[in-house]
C-alpha cells in the first residue's frame, strides 16, 4: 500500500464480508489494527477482529467520531437509517466517508447525513478477499486530493483501483467489476457441468475447469495479447476449439453478455432510485 502523507483513523461501518477484505488486506500491508474500528450491532461477531487488535463497538457514532476515514459497508436498504442518526457525529470534523453500497449517489449519502460531506464512493468485488479486487472509485467535488490519496491507499490494500470523473459511470462498473466475479463463477459451474455429462467425475470436471480459469486469467493479464487474441491462439483453423467458438456465436454470446450486464446496471440505477429517497 502507497502510504498517504497522514496516515488516517479508519473506521469500517458494518463489519460483514466486504469491511473484512478490506481490513485483512489493510493489516496485510502493515496499516496498524490499532488505527482501525470496526462498528457491527452484535459485538461478539467481532472477536476475532479484537483479538487482532481492532478497536471495536456496536455504537456506529463511536466509530465515526473516532475516525478520520469512515468506510461504509452497509447493505444498500440499510444505509438510510444508518446514517440518519450519524449527522451530529459526521458533521463534527472534516470526515471522508467512503460508501462500497451499491447504488447509493453522494447525494443521497449527503442529504442523510445532513450535510456536505466528503464522499467517495467505491465499487470493489469479492476477489477483495484473495488481495485481487478491481474497485472503481468516485469522488464528489468535497474530497480533497489528499483525502483521495487516503480512499485510494485503502482500496490499492486489496488490488486495483481505476477511478472515474462522473458517478453516473460506477452503474457500468457494478455491471463489469462489481457483479463480474459472479459471471465467471457461473461460468465454471457451466463448464463443470458440461464436463460431467461428458463423463468425468464432478471432481475431475471441477479441477480442470478451476485451474483453466486461474491460468486462463493469468495468460490473459500477463500477456500484451488482447483475450480475442489469445482466444484464436487456442482455437486452431479446423480444430476443435473453433467449433465451441462457433457454437457459442451463433447463440450470440455478445448479446447475451450484453443483455446480462445491461440488465445488472439497470438494477443499480433502480436501486439508487427506490432507497434514495
Ligand atoms: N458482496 C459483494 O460482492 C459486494 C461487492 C461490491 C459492493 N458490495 C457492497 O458492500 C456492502 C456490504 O456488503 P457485504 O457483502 O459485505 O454484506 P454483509 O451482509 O456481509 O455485511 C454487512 C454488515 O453490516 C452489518 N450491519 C447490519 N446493520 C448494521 C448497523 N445498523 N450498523 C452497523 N453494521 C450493521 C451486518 O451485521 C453485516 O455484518 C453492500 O452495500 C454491498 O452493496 C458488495
Ligand atoms: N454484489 C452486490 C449486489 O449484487 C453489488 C455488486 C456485487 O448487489
Amino acid at each position: 500500500m502507497t502510504q498517504p502523507a497522514k496516515q488516517p483513523t479508519l473506521a469500517f461501518i458494518g463489519a460483514g464480508n466486504m469491511a473484512r477484505a478490506i481490513i485483512g488486506g489493510l493489516l496485510k500491508t502493515g496499516f496498524p489494527a490499532d488505527r482501525i474500528w470496526a462498528s457491527e450491532p452484535a459485538l461478539d461477531r467481532m472477536d476475532d477482529l479484537k483479538a487482532q487488535g481492532l478497536n471495536t463497538t456496536d455504537d456506529n457514532a463511536v466509530a465515526v467520531k473516532n475516525a478520520d476515514l469512515i468506510v461504509l459497508a452497509v447493505k444498500p436498504q440499510l444505509l438510510k437509517e444508518v446514517l440518519l442518526p450519524l449527522q451530529s457525529a459526521a458533521s463534527t470534523e472534516d470526515k471522508l466517508f467512503v460508501s462500497v453500497a451499491a447504488g447509493i449517489t453522494c447525494d443521497s449519502i449527503n442529504q442523510w447525513l445532513g450535510g456536505q460531506q466528503a464522499i467517495v464512493r467505491c465499487m470493489p468485488n469479492t476477489p477483495a478477499l484473495v488481495g485481487m479486487g478491481a474497485s472503481g472509485l468516485y469522488a464528489n467535488a468535497q474530497v480533497s486530493e489528499e483525502q483521495k490519496t487516503q480512499a485510494d491507499s485503502v482500496l490499492s490494500a486489496v488490488g486495483i483501483t481505476a477511478w472515474v470523473d462522473e458517478e453516473s459511470l460506477l452503474h457500468a462498473i457494478t455491471a463489469v467489476s462489481g457483479s463480474g466475479p459472479a459471471y465467471y463463477f457461473l461460468f465454471m459451474e457451466s463448464m463443470i457441468s458440461a464436463g460431467i455429462k461428458q463423463g468425468l467425475s464432478r471432481e475431475v470436471a471441477t479441477q480442470l475447469t478451476l485451474q483453466t480459469a486461474r491460468g486462463a486469467a493469468e495468460i490473459a493479464c500477463t500477456n500484451d495479447s488482447t483475450p480475442a487474441e489469445l482466444c484464436r491462439q487456442v482455437a486452431s483453423p479446423k480444430g476443435t476449439t473453433e467449433q465451441a467458438i462457433l457454437s457459442f456465436q451463433s447463440q450470440q454470446l455478445d448479446q447475451v453478455v450484453e443483455n446480462a450486464m445491461a440488465a445488472c446496471a439497470d438494477r443499480s440505477h433502480e436501486l439508487a432510485k427506490l432507497l434514495g429517497e
